[in-house]
Formats: C-alpha cells, structure tokens, sequence
C-alpha cells in the first residue's frame, strides 16, 4: 500500500503521513535533538501503544509511556495535571517531545498537555480511530472538557506531524469507527460533496476500514481540513466551517455527560444545522433529506429527545463562536456554500428543532 504525505501549511509547516504499517515514519516526523519523548495513550490500549514506543526506542529516544483514562474521561483538568507532574518527574524538556497516540480524545488531551507543558513542547500525532485521522488530530486544536461544556479550555498548538497508520483501524469498535464517519460526511457537506457521492455508492462499506472506497474517503477529509487550517490556524474566518453541526452537538454530549460519542451528537447537530438552513430559506428539503438519508444509511442518529430543548439551548450559550449574548451557527446556502448564521431568532432555534425532536 503507497504512503500518501498531506501537507499542512501555515506558521509551521507539517506533513499527515497516511499508510499500512508506516509507524518507521515516526522518527522522522520527531525531527532530530529529541531525547526524551512521552507516549500519551489510554490505559486500555496497551497493545497499540507499545509498538509506537517500540519505534521511538529503536530509533535512540528514551521513551515514557503514560497511560491516561479512556476516551472522554481523559479530557479533564485533572488528567492534564497529572502528565504535568509526569513531564517533570521525567524531566519532559523544550528539546524533547509527547506523542498522543489513540482517538481524539486522546490526542486532544496530549495535544493540549503538549500545548501548556513549558509554554509549549513539540507534538506529534499518532491517531488511532477514524475520527482521529481526518479530524482530530490535524489542526492543532487541542482541550479538555469543564463541567460547564465541551472543550472549553484549550489552544491552538500544531503538531509537528500527524501519522495516520490505517492497520490501527481493524480493531476500533464498530460504533467508534461509524461516529468517524459523521466528520467525514461533515466535510461532504462544507467542501466536498464527492465524499457524499462515494458513501452513497456504498454505505454499508463505508462503515468497515476495509470498505472500497475508505482509503479515498479519509484522504478526502483530511485534504479539506488541511487545507482549511493551513488558512486559517486560530479560527478568525474560514476555519469556522468545520463546526458545522457542532453548535448543538457539544450541547448534546454536555447534556449526555459525555457518554454519547462526539461523532454520534455532530451527526444530530448536523440535521439541526442543516433544518436551521432550511427554514432561514437556504436550502431546499432535498439537501436536508439527503443529510438524513447518509446518516441513516451508515448508522448515525438524526433525532434526539424534544424534552431536552430547554437543556440544550442553555449550554449553547458558551459555544465558542457566541459573541456576547448572540449565538453564531455555521448553515449551509447550498452543497459546499456555507455561511455563518448570527443572532438567529429563538423561534427560528425552536421551529428547528422541533424538527429533529423525538
Ligand atoms: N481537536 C479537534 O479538532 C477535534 C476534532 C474532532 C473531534 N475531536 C474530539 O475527538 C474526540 C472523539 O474522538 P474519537 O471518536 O476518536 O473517540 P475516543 O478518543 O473516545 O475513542 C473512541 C474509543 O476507541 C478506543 N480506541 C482508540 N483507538 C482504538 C483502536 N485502534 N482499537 C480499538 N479501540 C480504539 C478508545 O480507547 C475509545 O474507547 C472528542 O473528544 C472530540 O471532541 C477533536
Ligand atoms: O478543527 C476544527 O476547527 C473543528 O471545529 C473540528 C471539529 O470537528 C472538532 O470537534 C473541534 O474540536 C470542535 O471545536 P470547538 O472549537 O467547537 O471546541
Ligand atoms: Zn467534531
């Protein structure tokens, strides 16, 4: 299998290496006077995590492994306090590295502790879910959640490469893999309605990483995100577009304590957004229909439940593109035309989601 190499412009250039078995590519990425390097991974994927500190040894680093709790129980300030100590039990210095090897929430959590640790120490991403690789680990973003809300804490940190080795994928539980799939058909939506085009030709592929057209599918998602945070690093403009859906789904998982996955709550928000665009006279109900239909198609959720207006629409208040008192949403004018919404009217918010209530 070829070895696909997609850069990531900006302030510090970086590659998405994408490959079978290219875990040899990682020293390279760790760039040269690293000593020390320590391997953030969940506790319950020792199996992953030791052939990566396999590959850093064999290469000469010395190698810390830190296991962290699984999945979104990782994102917390207690968490990150903890690889603080570590990093200065172990002596983690400027010249030295954290690789966040596992899923987003793994890599959001290396990320962010990458990002404060001395100011600011090298990262690099070893993502190991489908989620992780078109999305979460390339950009930079990184966080941790607070009892107020999603990601509400965190920065902007780049990492200095991002290794994406599709074998990783065989073993991600199916619901995992599937949650993937709402950031990839996200992407469809925003800039690239061929990816549309090729989970409609085959949706009951598209849920297994041996699927048909899976290879095209993560490269495709990972071109738009490239190419957009290359632009636009810290969110001042085109960035934005990539929180189409999110505006209701970091309300959900708020509301779910966490215990629904982020690509299952982004694919509900998206239903949301794209109804919001519907009845702002956007977009006509074929595009919401087959917002639907995809999602349907592949597993996703589309509904959720109506009791839960009055929760949800308070915790929207804090999402990260509200200005002030007026809530911000990314909707779409058309396949791959998106637009912010500001200030909508609370009738609007309602009528809307009285269409994805159940
Ligand atoms: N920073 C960003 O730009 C960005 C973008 C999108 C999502 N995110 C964040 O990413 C997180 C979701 O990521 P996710 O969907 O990867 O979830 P996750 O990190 O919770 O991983 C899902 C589950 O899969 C397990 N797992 C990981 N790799 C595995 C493998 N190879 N084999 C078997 N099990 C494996 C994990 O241990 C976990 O139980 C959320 O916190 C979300 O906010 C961040
Ligand atoms: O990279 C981005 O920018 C995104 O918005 C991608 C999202 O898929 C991702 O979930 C992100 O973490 C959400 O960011 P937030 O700023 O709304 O917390
Ligand atoms: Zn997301």
């Amino acid at each position: 299998m070829t070895v696909s190499r997609i850069r990531v412009e900006g302030e510090a250039p970086y590659d998405v290496v994408i490959g079978a078995d290219v875990l040899g590519e990682l020293p390279g990425l760790l760039g040269p006077g690293v000593r020390t390097v320590a391997v953030v991974h969940p506790a319950s994927l020792p199996e992953i995590a030791r052939p990566v500190c396999g590959a850093i040894e064999a290469a000469g680093h010395e190698v810390v492994p830190l296991p962290v709790p699984d999945a979104e129980q990782a994102k917390t300030v207690e968490v990150a306090a903890q690889l603080w100590s570590a990093f200065g039990r172990y002596g983690v210095t400027r010249s030295d590295a954290v690789v966040g090897v596992g899923g987003g929430a793994t890599t959001d959590l290396a990320g962010f502790a990458a990002a404060t640790w001395l100011r600011g120490v090298k990262v690099v991403q070893v993502p190991t879910t489908l989620l992780g690789m078109v999305d979460a680990a390339v950009g930079g973003k990184t966080g941790i959640n607070t009892p107020e809300g999603k990601n509400l804490v965190g920065s902007f940190h780049p990492p200095a490469g991002v290794l994406c080795d599709l074998t990783t994928l065989a073993s991600v539980p199916r619901d995992d893999y599937v949650g993937g799939l709402a950031e990839i058909i996200k992407g469809g939506f925003i800039a690239d309605p061929a990816i549309l085009a090729l989970i409609e030709d085959d949706p009951e592929g598209a849920r297994f990483p041996e699927g048909r057209h899976t290879r095209e599918l993560i490269e495709r998602k990972v071109r738009i995100k490239a190419a957009v945070v290359g632009a636009d690093l810290r969110e001042g403009g085109v960035r934005e577009i990539l929180n189409y859906g999110h505006t209701l789904a970091h309300a959900i998982e708020r509301v779910e304590d966490y215990r629904m996955r982020h690509g299952e709550a982004v694919a509900i928000g998206m239903v949301y957004a794209a109804e919001l665009s519907r009845l702002d006279g956007r977009i006509g109900a074929d595009v919401v229909d087959r917002t639907r239909s995809i999602l349907t198609s592949v597993g996703l959720p589309v509904s959720y439940r109506r009791d839960a207006w009055p929760q949800l629409r308070d915790h929207m208040r804090l999402d990260k593109k509200s200005r002030g008192a007026k809530l911000r949403f990314v909707v779409l004018d058309g396949l791959a035309k998106v637009s912010p919404l500001e200030d909508p009217p609370e009738a609007l918010l309602e009528a809307a989601y009285e269409e994805v209530a159940r």
